[in-house]
């Protein structure tokens, strides 16, 4: 897998949420280091989007605090800003725009330096597999290109952590390939976290898994160590996310 090093990117403690009498996010805990992959998995509402709003500024915690790249996410909100890529599970996209006025505009949402806009649009663009279709329309692409394009505008500014929701989702299998190669390209000298539904997806793609189930963290560990148990991601998934059914 990839090659973790003893830099710590994210540390999320007792992180919680609620929305009304409703909990989303109860106590969940998170560390990543550089150059990990991190899939976050769990059922339908069992608070995958809300840890990934959380950790990344879009959604203030009812309890716990976040660290990104040893800044403080509510304290120095800008720096941690910063270091953090994100594709929200709905693509913020402009289908009326092309792939290059789409990115020129990411490029000014995150106040980079003029003289770095071409560089910075060419880089995101070829990391992305999107040199060939940057004058397009982002609304004429098919929806693996426009996945891209989504990921192509949280990578812009290099950032050191890139937290993805569901970004394999809707795709057809080519370009499920396409997407969890550059998960792995990308996780290879930065962080990532990304969630899915698919188990075989983190089996390839991460080094560790977390489960969540009702907004509780219900699993963590390393894929490989998994694997070198003989045990299978998905029996640990129905394990730990079984609804118990009282007698
Ligand atoms: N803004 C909100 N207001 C009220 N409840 C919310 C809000 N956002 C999320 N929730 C609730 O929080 C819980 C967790 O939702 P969340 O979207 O984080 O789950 P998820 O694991 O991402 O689900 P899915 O796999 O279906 O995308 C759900 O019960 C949801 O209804």
């Amino acid at each position: 897998m990839s090659a973790k090093t003893e830099q710590k990117t994210v540390s999320a403690q007792g992180l919680s949420r609620h929305f009304g009498a409703r909990t989303a996010v109860d106590q969940v805990s998170l560390e990543l280091w550089q150059g990990e992959v991190l899939g976050l998995l769990g059922p339908n509402g069992a608070g995958k989007t809300t840890v990934m709003r959380l950790l990344t500024g879009n959604l203030a915690p009812s309890t716990g605090r976040v660290e990104i790249c040893g800044l403080d996410l509510q304290k120095q909100t800008l720096g941690a800003k910063a270091c953090i890529g994100y594709l929200p599970e709905v693509p913020p996209l402009y289908r009326e725009l092309t792939i290059d006025e789409y990115l020129r505009l990411a490029v000014r949402l995150r106040r980079l330096a003029r003289s770095k806009t071409d560089d910075a649009i060419r880089k995101a663009a070829e990391r992305c597999g999107l040199e060939n279709v940057r004058r397009r329309l982002i609304g004429s692409l098919s929806k693996g290109y426009q996945q891209r394009a989504g990921i192509a505008q949280a990578i812009i500014h290099d950032p050191a952590v890139i937290i993805l929701d569901e970004p394999t989702s809707g795709l057809d299998p080519n370009q499920m390939r396409d997407v969890r190669s550059l998960i792995r390209e990308l996780g290879a000298v930065r962080s990532v976290i990304f969630s899915t539904h698919a188990l075989s997806e983190v089996e390839s793609v991460c080094d560790r898994v977390q489960i969540i189930n009702h907004g509780r963290q219900v699993f963590e560990g390393s894929v490989d160590m998994i694997k070198l148990e003989g045990t299978r991601l998905e029996e640990i998934f129905t394990q730990s996310t079984l609804e118990k059914i009282e007698t």
